[in-house]
């Protein structure tokens, strides 16, 4: 064996020294190894110990040593009893040099029981691997050598517990065996297996929780280890015993590491899992203790709960108790710190809450201002109602006030191929002069005044420009008459619809009015839902017709006034119209359906009344109110004398009901503007038509046409007649109201006048001087003076009747005149009153 070892050492290339030293290590255990075996042999003979030479090689040793035979025969020497029963194999003198012939059982009983044996006394022990090769045979020589120490002491008459004083080296991975058969060993045994059998969890429990110390701890873990290699290695070869223990060993380890490193990554993940500032607050829970405990017992009972029940309790290396315990630490912190952020949102909720019943709070008091608010803004809407109403009648009272019978005059220029020669003389705002030829009488001038009168160069536009503030009306719920009246060729449809080509400028009243009824009705959408509908009415030979027929059918209609839906001809067509082009071709329709007739003066000559209604319905949206209104556009019939016409006949028939028509129509608006208590409505179809809207509120608008060619000057002076009839009293008031304006400024002049006198009869004697004021030169070029029109009444008894009145007026005047002049100016004041 020292040649061996010598080989091996020499293989390796070992420094000589290193060599020498192994030699002398070599050569200390062969004489340590001789004296065991010397000491075997003696103490069971030589029969016994044929096996064991007397000087062994490791190898020799080891093999005669390996049945334990020799061990436990020496063993029962020295201390009787050690092991109880020893087995003897029946086959056990053959030998076998590397022990395959010895059973298993032989094997491990001798061997076993000597260990425990050795064990129990208190010597040191071996591993029964060492009987095996590459076994540690040196152990097993310092065993034998206990032994003999232990015998001799024993001779020597030792009692009692006894000290090994030899140099060994301690066996502290050495597991710790058990005698078969002995007490301890089935005790455990037995104990053992019925906890396994009866319930693995609780045995395994039981065997941790019994744990108190180390080696209690090694004692109860060695036990099912025991079974579970004596189950693994009972029907094995002995030479296959130590790879299946090597294996298994590997497996433990590999097991235990795999372990180790299972926790160390739990350990890891519960420190990243605890937050740095947790620690600290953790730390101070943790000095406690009881919380500490707690939660250890919580962790070791998850522990219990988790852990596979097939793996038991493993003896655990202190660094892994502390990381355990380190776990439970951060367990600890993480249910601390969960404990913490529950009850933080414990707070929040409540906050939220808090928060929840204060906006609650908030917007029930909002929503009641809000309420309050709605409340003011719908009395305030009911208002704002009431003075649009208001403001409606006011507007309609300014209309009123402008006239609600307004006459204009509009002069058609020459035609193209008419000699340029007018009968209108002058045209000044609303007066108009014509000259009157000698043929119809004396040679001279005559002033008709209107509203307004336009020249052959006024626009469409200008003309419109009065009639546009009642579509307004219309749409307020008053009715509006647009009359065109005029001799055939005047140019009445040009005033009301234009020329034949249409464009923007050319457009007439019609197309303006309703661009201005639906613009303003679109306006007030949300305030008003307006409806608005057509009718189109022909009168002819005092014939009502409707011009809106399809079938071209001119059947007679009958106007009946009192119609509940504000229509005096109901059976005519009403149709709805949502633009102006659908009312202009409803009216071209209207125009082919009309009875137009060829006159010797113009060949689109009516001889029939067209009218044209729009009736407009109108629902206030706040009030529900309903208001209706409508607009008459009337194309009337050529008003010229009929000699002129030159017809006879039908045509005869024609003109006498035209102008009869025209002439009840004059009546009646003469009779509104008088403000007469009857007006003859009935004296005519087309005053029937329109006698909702003629008088009341209604207003009337009335485009008179004249020709200005000089042989029409007959017509043209009837016209005028007829228009200044229709608007005399309106003129009239007009004038009244101007006459008034004039009396108040001479009772001006006549305080003025007696306050002079007044200073005269005191005696002034600069009075000379006093009368020319600049006061009296301002009166001088008053209005009331300067005007023209006022020179008439320069002319007039009041001034005439004056004595040296220009003196008057340069201061040169006779005292006593002035008084005279008083008295006449206060008589004319009297006079002009009285109207
Ligand atoms: N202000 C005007 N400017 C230019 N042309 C005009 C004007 N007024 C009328 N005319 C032209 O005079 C002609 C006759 O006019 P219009 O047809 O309108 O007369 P009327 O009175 O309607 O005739 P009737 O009674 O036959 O219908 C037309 O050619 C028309 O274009």
């Amino acid at each position: 064996m020292a040649s061996s070892e010598g080989v091996l050492l020499r293989r390796h290339g070992t420094r000589l020294s290193d060599t020498g030293l192994a030699s002398r290590k070599a050569e200390e255990a062969a004489t340590r190894r001789y004296e065991a075996a010397g000491w075997l042999r003696k103490m069971v003979g030589v029969v016994s110990a044929k096996d064991l030479p007397e000087a062994p090689s490791e190898e020799e040793f080891r093999l005669g040593l390996r049945n334990g035979m020799i061990l436990c025969t020496v063993l029962n020497k020295i201390h009787p009893g050690a092991v109880p029963k020893v087995v003897v194999n029946p086959g056990d003198s053959i030998v076998q040099p590397d022990g395959a012939a010895l059973s298993a059982y032989q094997y491990f009983e001798n061997v076993r029981n000597f260990l425990v044996a050795i064990q129990e006394i208190g010597l040191p022990t071996f591993e029964a691997s060492d009987l095996e090769q590459g076994g540690k045979s040196g152990r097993v020589v310092d065993c034998v050598l206990a032994m003999k120490s232990y015998g001799e002491w024993k001779q020597m008459g030792g009692n009692g517990s006894w000290k090994y004083g030899g140099n060994l080296k301690p066996l502290v991975s050495v597991k710790p065996f058990f005698r078969k058969n002995s007490e301890p060993f089935k005790n455990s045994l037995s104990r053992s297996q019925s906890m396994n059998d009866s319930d693995g969890l609780s045995a395994e429990h039981n065997l941790c929780g019994d744990v108190v110390s180390v080696e209690s701890n090694e004692m109860a873990t060695s036990r099912p280890l025991k079974m579970l290699v004596n189950a693994v290695l009972s029907d094995k070869r002995p030479e296959e015993v130590p790879l299946l223990i090597e294996s298994m060993l590997s497996k433990l380890v590999e097991e235990f590491e795999q372990r180790l490193s299972c926790q160390n990554e739990m350990v890891k993940t519960a420190l990243k899992s605890v937050p740095d500032g947790s620690k600290s607050f953790s730390k101070s829970k943790i000095s406690t203790g009881a919380p500490l405990a707690s939660c250890e017992k919580r962790m070791d009972a998850e522990d219990n709960f988790t852990k596979p029940k097939k793996e038991g309790c493993f003896r655990k290396p202190l660094r892994d108790e502390e990381a355990s315990k380190e776990k439970v630490l951060k367990q600890c912190m993480i249910f601390e710190r969960q404990q913490k952020d529950i009850e933080e949102l414990k707070r929040t909720l409540r906050t939220a809450k808090a928060g929840m019943e204060f906006m609650q709070m908030k917007y029930s008091e909002e929503f009641s201002k809000l309420g309050k608010h709605v409340y003011g803004l719908a009395h305030a809407a009911s208002g704002y109602h009431k003075v649009l109403e208001e403001n409606r009648k006011l507007y309609n009272q300014v209309q009123d006030l402008k006239g609600s019978i307004r006459v204009y005059c509009r002069v058609r220029p020459f035609l193209p191929g008419q000699l340029n020669s007018s009968t209108v003389s002058s045209i000044d705002d609303g007066t108009i002069t014509i000259i009157n030829s000698s043929k119809y009488g004396k040679e001279g001038r005559r002033s008709f005044t209107f509203n307004k009168v336009f020249g052959p160069s006024a626009t469409q536009d200008e003309v419109f420009l009065d009639t546009q503030p009642l579509i307004r009306s219309v749409l307020d719920g008053y009715n509006v008459c647009i009359f065109a009246y005029g001799q055939t060729g005047s140019g009445k449809t040009y005033t009301m619809s234009g020329p034949r080509i249409l464009n923007e400028q050319t457009q007439g009243v019609n197309f303006r009015a309703l661009g201005d009824l639906f613009k303003l009705a679109e306006q007030r959408r949300g305030l008003f839902s307006y409806e608005i509908a057509v009718q189109m009415i022909e009168i002819y030979n005092e014939q009502v017709r409707d011009l809106l027929v399809s079938d071209g059918l001119n059947r007679r209609l009958e106007i009946r006034n009192n119609s509940q839906k504000g229509l005096n001809v109901p059976d005519a067509n009403l149709v709805p119209v949502a633009s102006t082009s659908d009312v202009m071709e409803l009216m071209s329709l209207g125009q082919k359906n009309r009875a137009v007739g060829a006159t010797a003066l113009n060949d689109r000559s009516s001889r029939s009344h067209s009218c044209l209604t729009v009736h407009v319905l109108g629902r206030d949206m706040a009030t529900g109110n309903i208001l209706r209104g409508c607009m008459h556009l009337v194309d009337l019939a050529g008003s010229e004398r009929v000699d002129k016409s030159e017809v006879t006949g039908e045509r005869l028939k024609e003109a006498q009901h035209i102008n009869k028509s025209l002439s009840a129509l004059g009546d009646v608006i003469a009779s509104l503007a008088q403000k007469n208590s009857h007006v003859p409505y009935r004296n005519s179809k087309l005053t029937q038509l329109l006698q909702d809207s003629l008088g009341g509120q209604a207003k009337t608008l009335m485009f008179v046409h004249i020709s200005p060619e000089i042989d029409a000057i007959g017509e043209t002076i009837s016209t005028l007649k007829f228009a200044e009839r229709v608007s005399t009293v309106e003129l009239g008031a007009a004038r009244v109201n101007k006459e008034s304006n004039e009396v108040r400024e001479l009772k001006e002049q006549i305080s003025c006048l007696k306050s002079a006198l007044a200073m005269k009869e005191a005696g002034s004697e600069h009075l000379q001087n006093t009368i020319p004021t600049p006061e009296h030169s301002i009166r001088a070029s008053s209005p009331v003076f300067s005007n023209p029109e006022h020179s008439i009444r320069a002319s007039s008894p009041v001034f005439s009747n004056r004595r040296n009145g220009g003196d008057y007026l340069s201061g040169q005047a006779n005292y006593r005149q002035p008084m005279e002049d008083v008295g006449n100016i206060e008589k004319c004041c009297e006079e002009k009153r009285e109207p």
